[in-house]
């Protein structure tokens, strides 16, 4: 299929992501089909400027947006992840899923989907931090818990619900992949009152929020002796859409699977 003709929708149509996606999927001679928004009215959409071309059709439910689509875009709240992974399987629609904070269950609901259908799943769409992901894999084998400590930072904007965010921790899984050490346990939430002293080989995480910042992220491997830091900064959400997109035109034809941007990008 080319992907000139690819039929996309869009679950997450009103939100910051879906609608920075409407434009990159027409940017890049895709079709928007359809999208998934609960209370257009309540939203104050105006279907003219979200699809600046061609009818879109505003559907009730996951079933009728993937009947209608070649592959599903998804940024929206973890309390869909499951019932989206079981419309998904059953359509046989290929999901690019952008959407964080997911617990066990539902990601064991996502690789479930993913024995039946292509999934893309990425905490963080940009190629600069699928490139930071594989960054703090080599740095964490290279520079050893024993020596140096490792801090996760993230900031974004005030409206974002999850902490910390996905990619923060997606640092954390590839910093405990290269220190060979399951991440569950070296993963240390925030700090408060007399948690005690930092334990060797723990992972930190500090979430921050305010105004309208789009992402940061920084790892910090500090010693007694030296710091080394490695930061990703996106400036606009068209970064996070171009990537989704991009996973949406290479989805098409894939077996089924569990994929991510590396995959993505040819980096594996
Ligand atoms: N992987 C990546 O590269 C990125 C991931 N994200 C993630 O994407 C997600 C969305 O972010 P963002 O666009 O900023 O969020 P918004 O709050 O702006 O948008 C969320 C969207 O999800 C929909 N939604 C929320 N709850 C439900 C529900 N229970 N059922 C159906 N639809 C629902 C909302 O639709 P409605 O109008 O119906 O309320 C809205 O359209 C977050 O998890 C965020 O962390 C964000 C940026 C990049
Ligand atoms: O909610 C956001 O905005 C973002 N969420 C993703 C995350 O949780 O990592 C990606 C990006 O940082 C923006």
């Amino acid at each position: 299929m080319s992907s000139h003709s690819l039929r996309v929708g869009i679950a997450g149509l009103s939100g910051r992501m879906g609608q920075m996606l409407v434009r990159s999927v027409l940017d890049a001679g895709c079709r928007v089909t359809g999208g998934i928004c609960r209370d257009p009215g309540e939203n104050g959409l105006s279907m003219n400027e979200l699809t600046r071309e061609g009818a879109i059709t505003l559907c009730a439910d996951m079933t009728q947006l993937a009947t209608m689509s070649d592959v599903v875009i998804d940024f929206t709240h973890v309390s869909t992840v499951i019932p989206h992974a079981e419309a998904l399987k059953d359509t046989g629609t290929p999901w690019i899923l952008g959407t964080t904070g997911l617990s066990e269950t539902d990601q064991k609901a996502v690789a479930v989907a993913a024995q039946s259908i292509p999934v893309v799943q990425a905490a963080n769409f940009s190629a600069g931090v699928t490139l930071v992901l594989r960054l703090a894999r080599e740095m964490g084998a290279a520079l050893s818990a024993e020596r140096f400590d490792a801090e996760i930072v993230e900031m974004h904007h005030r409206q974002k619900v999850d902490a910390p965010s996905g990619t923060a921790l997606a640092i954390g899984e590839a910093v405990a992949k290269g220190r060979d050490v399951t991440f569950a346990d070296v993963r240390t939430p925030a700090r408060e009152g007399q948690c005690g002293a930092r334990k060797t080989g723990e992972i930190g995480f500090a979430a921050l929020r305010g105004g309208q910042i789009v992402g940061e992220h920084t790892v910090l491997f500090t010693s007694a002796t030296e710091q080394i830091a490695l930061s990703h900064r996106a400036f606009d959400r068209r970064v996070f859409a171009d990537g989704a997109v991009q996973a949406a035109e290479w989805s098409a034809g894939k077996t089924a699977g569990l994929y991510n941007m590396e995959d993505v990008l040819g980096l594996t």
